[in-house]
């Protein structure tokens, strides 16, 4: 590292102890696959042969998972170096923020983030923000409009006071009441701004219509005029700030472009969800700013440090690396987890073992939010040694051009026809036809040559919102794992087109997402077979005295014991861990069922996968709830009715052997060939405690739906009896 380096990396401490640690499970997964195909179940052969399946998926999976932690790599950057560089050496940096729907992302959330990365610590001249709007809703223009004019008290606010964070919403809610006489003064009366803000643009939202003066005082409005629907109207662009012009702040400061933009939409032409929003800002903002370097945030992801870009930058203009990254990732972090993680969402153990995993292995993939771009690689271009980061870009000249003129000619690039035959969604931009339009778009940049970068800094970068309920998570994860596996099994799976040109670490660490969702056959396997044959009395896994017992009990007590402080070191709960443990049930239970189902499906061209946008609001009583840490349950849905019928069936067997086997006295022989198939069934139980509190004690909205609970029970009777008498 030389005096110049403006970021440096280093390895994990501990690696040695994991890899032999590591070392010692594989050695038990061999050991079990040996006792399995020396122990063939003799009357039943097909139970065998599933078992034989499960376990070699589990050890085939584990083995792809070890892509994340046999190497780990953290980063640091040197922000003061930087700032020793003169001003000017700083370049554009235009900013997307993409909304889609006001119902789900109410104009107060998606105006907080953009107010919070209008603020970052950096030039405003060179910084350009663009809202992609989606429902072109004439609310979410105002609202912008309304965060336009408080940005000019906001703006200077923050940076006289060096405050964090600088969403405003975040901001009044953490800020104590300790502050000097100056700034109490100042708070006062910008709080009451934000207030008299928020009460005009709930109200508007009430009526459904913009006050008549604020539509004749704003020519923007009329763009409406022509609007039929969300998913048919004109393409609508408005630079509601013009850094080029004359508005300044309060305190006479310029202040960044603003720019709101809904594309074009017609019913006839398909619009590719973010990923075609995005591509529509990729070129609009390449003729009013053109910055070289582009971040991108979901409109709930807030800027929680205004130094980021300061930061992303120390790895694009690093002397003796910079020329290699493409994109520098921050992880995705919520600001409303509860405590114990009820479910799960924090992604902590993705952040601080598995992206660092996959960051040694040549660079992590792109979440689709937080994420710092170069322009260029972003519209295809590929690598060279060469590839060293100049600001540059083309500097976009106006050329007596009025605003309005500008507008009229950069409308065009957001029409519906623009990309016919173009390779905007292939070659360029953003990639379409996958649910995960961010990773697949990440893999073919990666390789195209590029590396990628991970940064976790200390203070969280960006703030989020995760879901809520256990159904929208599901309903996320679903999304989630079926584009992952559609990748898999498109041109671009990591596996051919990766080979050769990424590391086969990176191609194994792909490879961990890509089959999530083939993870639900071993484990339904798992949860339903191995019960269902306790309650039969007949053993599939070896006896307790037996030398075989030691392979399992090794790998699976080690491997839970391992995750547990995995998750405690990634700054977990003890209770937290067990959460995400019957999350991690969940999921593959239900989501990544559903996720093959339906790629499968595809594949034979009988249903689209979509993008369901993640709900962002919710009732308060489910925010109590939520808040106690009480599962929702309150909705009739597939996914819960297989969730309930596994709990049914689990329960069912665990008390129908307990039953059986005190009745017939047959505790010894039970405790010698059944113990680990007891302890698996028992464990399911646990997890389920919830479930069945939910089915059979709450009473709130949040409660299992009584005809869930008759249905899964009924189910799971059946099965109970089918194979007592098979
Ligand atoms: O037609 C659409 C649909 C969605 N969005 C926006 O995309 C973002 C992400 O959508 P969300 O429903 O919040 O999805 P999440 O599951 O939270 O998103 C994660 O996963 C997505 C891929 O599935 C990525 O695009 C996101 O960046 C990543 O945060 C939001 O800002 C939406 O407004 C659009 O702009 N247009
Ligand atoms: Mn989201």
């Amino acid at each position: 590292m030389s005096e110049n380096s403006l970021f440096e990396t280093k390895n994990a401490k501990g690696d040695l102890v994991y890899k032999v640690f590591a070392s010692s499970i594989f050695a038990g997964i061999i050991l079990i696959w040996i006792y399995r195909a020396t122990h063939v179940i003799e009357n039943g052969r097909i139970v065998w042969m599933g078992m034989v399946g499960a376990e070699i998926w589990f050890g085939f999976y584990w083995i792809l998972t070890q892509s994340h932690r046999w190497n780990r790599v953290y980063r640091r950057t040197f922000k003061e170096r930087l700032s020793k560089r003169p001003e000017g050496d700083l370049g554009g940096v235009d900013i997307f923020v993409c909304t889609a729907d006001p119902e789900i992302e109410p104009p107060m959330l998606v105006i907080n983030t953009v107010l919070s990365v209008m603020a970052y610590d950096y030039p405003a001249e060179k910084l350009a923000v663009y809202l992609s709007d989606d429902a072109a809703s004439d609310l979410t223009f105002y609202a912008l409009l309304e965060a336009s004019a408080f940005a000019k008290h906001w703006l200077p606010y923050c940076k006289n006071f060096r405050v964090e964070p600088r969403s405003p919403q975040a901001y009044f809610t953490t800020q104590s009441a300790l502050l000097e006489p100056e700034q109490r003064h100042r708070f006062d009366s910008i709080k009451k701004l934000y207030e008299d803000m928020e009460n005009r643009i709930e109200l508007a939202k009430k009526l459904g219509t913009v006050s008549k003066s604020t539509l004749i005082e704003h020519r923007g409005f009329s763009s409406w005029d022509s609007y039929r629907s969300k998913t048919d109207h004109d393409a609508i662009l408005h630079m509601i700030i013009d850094r080029d012009g004359e508005a300044t702040d309060v305190e006479g400061c310029r202040l960044p472009t603003l720019v709101y933009l809904a594309r074009e939409k017609r019913p006839h032409h398909f619009h590719n969800f973010k990923a075609g929003a995005m591509n529509a800002l990729i070129r609009v903002s390449s003729e009013i700013s053109n910055g070289p370097i582009i971040l991108n945030v979901d409109c709930d992801m807030y800027s929680n440090d205004s130094q980021s870009i300061r930061d992303a930058l120390c790895f694009f203009l690093d002397e003796d690396n910079g020329h290699e990254v493409a994109y520098v990732q921050y992880p995705q972090k919520f600001h409303n987890l509860t405590r114990n993680e009820l479910y799960g969402g924090s992604l902590r153990v993705l952040s601080e073992f598995e992206f660092p995993g996959l960051d040694a292995c040549g660079g992590p993939m792109y979440v689709g939010t937080g994420c710092f771009h170069r322009r260029d690689t972003l519209c295809g271009r590929k690598f060279t040694e060469a590839s060293v980061f100049k600001w540059k870009g083309r500097a976009v000249s106006r050329s007596g051009e009025s605003i309005a003129e500008l507008e009229e000619r950069v409308k065009a690039l957001a029409s519906c026809t623009f990309e016919l035959n173009t390779q905007w969604g292939h070659e360029m931009g953003l990639k379409y036809g996958c649910p995960v339009e961010d990773v697949i778009t990440g893999l073919s940049i990666q390789c195209r040559g590029w590396k990628s970068i991970f940064f976790n800094p200390e203070r969280a970068a960006f703030l989020g919102l995760a879901a809520t309920t256990l159904d929208q998570n599901l309903v996320q994860h679903k999304r989630w794992s079926e584009g992952d596996l559609q990748i898999l099994l498109s041109k671009y799976s990591p596996i051919c087109y990766g080979l050769g040109k990424i590391n086969v670490g990176l191609i194994m660490g792909y490879c961990t997402y890509c089959f999530w969702s083939v993870n639900c056959f071993a484990t339904l396997f798992y949860t339903v077979i191995p019960s269902l044959y306790l309650f039969k009395g007949v053993p599939l896994f070896p006896q307790v005295s037996s030398m075989w017992f030691l392979p399992f009990a090794y790998v699976v007590t080690a491997e839970l014991v391992y995750s547990f402080l995995e998750y405690l070191w990634s700054g977990g709960t003890a209770l937290g861990w067990w959460n995400e443990q019957r999350m991690w049930l969940y999921k593959r239970t239900s989501s990544y069922v559903f996720a093959v189902t339906d790629t499968l499906l595809k594949v034979v061209g009988y249903s689209d996968s979509g993008f369901v946008i993640s709900a962002k609001v919710s009732d308060a009583d489910v925010l109590e709830r939520y808040g106690q840490e009480k599962m929702e349950f309150g909705a009739t849905t597939p996914a819960f009715t297989i969730l309930a019928t596994l709990a049914m069936l689990n329960v069912f067997c665990l008390v129908g052997t307990v039953v059986r086997v005190i009745w017939a006295g047959e505790v010894e022989a039970f405790h010698r060939s059944l113990g680990l198939q007891a302890i698996l069934c028992g464990v399911l139980v646990l997890m389920n405690l919830p479930l069945y509190n939910a089915a059979f004690v709450r009473s709130d909205k949040g409660s299992l739906p009584s005809v869930v609970t008759f249905k899964s029970t009924l189910m799971a009777v059946s099965l109970c009896s089918l194979s007592s008498l098979l």
